[in-house]
């Protein structure tokens, strides 16, 4: 059997909207993201198990991964012997932390190890876009890229390989947090302005080219200084509870930035020690998460999509 992990990941990452973005490994060794069990079997089968599966509309035809099977079936690798195909959905639907893009991903990675067919790892990136973009609003690579190939990624149409990856400052801590409601990623698209002034346009421009500059030449500091969201965070951050809280009590206990993750409502801040990751963790669970919601502190996760044992720790 081939079980295929794929990581939680933060899009836009602040300051590059649609094309800049993150996975994430939390610290403790918790996979956060979903995993695709593929094996042999006498006729194709689907499931779908794990904590998040029963918010998943029941009908396998409504469900990404099944829909990313029969594609592959169809149109990618004809000569596919038939596969019994379980996701287990461990990311929370709706969460800004590329929940949907994770059963893309390991579905098509799992599939991709399976059967082995003559596919580029662009045309695949490009595939996995695809699907995640039918249930999002837009087709954009900042959750797909990081998911798939790890670390920090500025990712679009017009980058080569659709993928450039990014030097990071290996000492930071990424404390993401989950606050335990869903916010649909086409419901916070379309708060958006549909256009935005030249000036914006120009200054978006300036901020995205300037960081990955600097991260390319390991001047993370004042990278860290630009970061910035004037794009989406103004129009996102009303349908977001507890947001602007937390944007202004987590600075004083040591966050270095505080932003959303990807359409939200998950929010992640940048620390520079752990013992102000562990002091900002405390204050979200305090203030931030309900119920239903969890946090980690994390590093980036720099190895991606995996095959992994089953015994592996979840
Ligand atoms: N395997 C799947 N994983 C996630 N969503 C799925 C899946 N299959 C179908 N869907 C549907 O796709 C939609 C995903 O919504 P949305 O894009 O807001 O969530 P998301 O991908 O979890 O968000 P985010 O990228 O912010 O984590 C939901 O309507 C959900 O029911
Ligand atoms: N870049 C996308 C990410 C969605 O998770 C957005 O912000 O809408």
């Amino acid at each position: 059997m081939i079980s295929m992990y794929a990581p939680a990941s933060i899009g836009n990452f602040c300051v590059g909207f649609d094309s800049l973005g993150a996975a994430l490994a939390p610290i403790d060794g918790t996979l956060l993201g979903d995993i695709v069990h593929v094996e042999a079997a006498d006729k194709d089968q689907f499931s779908c198990i794990g904590p998040y599966a029963d918010k998943l509309p029941s009908e396998a035809e409504e469900n990404l991964a099944y829909q990313c099977l029969v594609h592959f079936r169809e149109h990618v690798a004809l000569d596919m012997p038939p596969v019994s195909l379980v996701l287990e959905k461990r990311l929370p639907i709706g969460s800004g932390l590329g929940s949907s893009a994770c059963s893309v991903v390991a579905t098509f990675a799992a599939l991709n190890k399976f059967a082995h067919p003559a596919l580029s790892q662009e045309a695949l990136i490009e595939l996995m876009a695809d699907f995640e973009g039918k249930v999002s609003g837009a087709r954009h690579y900042d959750n797909i890229t990081p998911c798939y190939l790890g670390g920090l990624q500025l990712t679009a149409d017009l980058v080569p390989n659709k993928a450039m990856s990014l030097p990071v400052d290996e000492a930071w801590y990424y404390v993401a947090a989950y606050p335990g409601f869903a916010l649909n990623t086409a419901k916070a698209r379309a708060v958006m302005p549909d256009s935005i002034s030249s000036h914006d346009s120009v200054e978006f421009a300036q901020r995205l080219s300037s960081y990955c500059l600097l991260m390319q030449s390991a001047r993370f500091d004042e990278a860290l200084a630009l970061m910035q969201d004037r794009i989406a965070e103004p129009y996102r951050q009303g349908l977001i509870t507890g947001f602007s809280d937390a944007k202004s009590a987590l600075p004083e206990l040591g966050a270095e930035l505080v932003s959303i993750s990807g359409a939200g409502p998950t929010l992640f801040t940048i620390c520079k020690t752990l013992s102000a990751a562990e002091q900002c963790q405390a204050w979200l669970r305090q203030h931030y998460i309900n119920e239903h919601g969890f946090s980690h502190i994390c590093k980036l996760d720099n190895q991606g999509t995996r095959a992994i044992s089953l015994g592996a720790k979840s």
